[in-house]
């Protein structure tokens, strides 16, 4: 079955050997680490040949072309592949070639394979890639491997995101939804607590600074990140520096593992851990003003916790508190008192 959204990007079959032969040719230094081997039921993909720790980089590659996802006709589409192909080698049309295609038979096999193997070139874009060895990783609901184009270095890169057995398939998770959904659902939440329009442009504005939505359909790894960069916004629009500086460090760590050092977005974080009052955002409401030095020291893991997510009703922090994402659907809880550590 063709699990990747044809709106997305273009996808077909071939036969390939041993991905050590691939790697060789497109500057996988861990190629050691897995094998292309036939899988029932799915093609070929990929079998991790020794144990992967969480947060290896397990491939990085090079596109052999990128291409529009959109905007021409399919005649259009398939010259212009023809095109960028008669400037490879003979070993990458070879590659090319090689890769399966999921709509065999039709008039236009070479957007068949494009469509079946591109990557889109970051959250949101319509820019794909076409990869030898990362286009042969089969799709997961569970991956255990995030993907990622990684600008500041020009490679897709495949890092663990927990660790892996030997012998287990390393999966990534294929866009299935396009990008529209989450916006749309979002926007309908909006409706329901009856934002107003001034307010609903600042958090588009907000969300664009951020750019978070794409990333979410793209990844549950990157889910994660959003999971601590969504309160590090709202910590930044109050101009809370001090929860927004420990978000940022969870977001920072978590990107690390998921995408390298070298990554632009890691650095980004680590960027805003030193100095949130960086971030375009910062400030926007004053209205839950905390220097970065009111983070709680010397408090066990648990009143740390406690602090960083919950805002406290009471001076003595134990009674009728509140989540902090009930600051997603009202701002006011941001003119709620302090918590008793401040
Ligand atoms: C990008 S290719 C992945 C590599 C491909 N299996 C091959 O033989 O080269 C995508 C295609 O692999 C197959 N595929 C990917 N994930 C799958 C899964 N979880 N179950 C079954 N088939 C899958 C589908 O045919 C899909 O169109």
């Amino acid at each position: 079955m063709d699990t990747r959204s044809r709106t997305t990007f273009f996808k077909r079959g071939g036969t390939v050997t041993e991905l050590e032969e691939l790697g060789a040719e497109h500057d996988n230094a861990t190629s050691k680490l897995y094998i292309l081997t036939s899988l029932p039921g799915k093609g070929q993909g990929l079998i991790a040949v020794q144990d992967i720790s969480k947060a290896s980089r397990i491939i990085f590659e090079k596109s052999l072309f990128r291409i529009q996802s959109f905007g021409s006709e399919l005649p259009v589409i398939e010259k212009e592949i023809e095109r960028k192909l008669n400037l490879l080698s003979q070993d990458d049309q070879r590659a090319f070639h090689s890769l399966h295609n999921s709509t065999p038979g039709d008039s236009y096999p070479l957007a068949g394979i494009v469509e079946t193997n591109a990557l889109s070139l970051g959250p949101g874009s319509s820019v794909g890639g076409i990869f030898p060895i990362i286009s042969r990783i089969n799709h997961s609901c569970g991956p255990n491997t995030q993907h990622t184009w990684n600008s500041s270095i020009t490679h897709e890169t495949i890092h663990a995101i927990r660790d892996i057995k030997k012998g287990e398939e390393i999966a990534i998770l294929y866009n299935l939804g396009g990008s529209s959904q989450p916006r749309m659902q979002r926007s309908k939440r909006n409706e329901a607590l009856e934002i107003s329009d001034a307010r609903q442009l600042r958090m588009q504005f907000l969300d664009n600074a951020i750019g978070d939505s794409d990333t979410v359909m793209e990844s549950p790894g990157i889910a994660l990140t959003c999971f601590y960069y969504d309160p590090f916004k709202i910590c930044i629009t109050h101009g809370d520096e001090a929860r927004a500086s420990v978000f940022a460090q969870k977001a920072y760590e978590t990107r690390l593992y998921m995408e390298g050092e070298d990554s632009p977005d890691t650095q980004k974080m680590k960027s805003f851990m030193a100095n949130p009052a960086n971030h375009m955002a910062f400030g926007f409401s004053e209205s839950c003003v905390q220097s970065k030095e009111e983070v709680p020291k010397n408090v066990d893991a648990q009143e740390f916790d406690r602090w960083l997510w919950l805002y406290a009703n009471s001076t003595d922090g134990n009674s009728d508190t509140s989540s902090i994402f009930d600051s997603l659907d009202s701002v006011s809880i941001w003119r709620k008192p302090r918590s008793s550590f401040v």
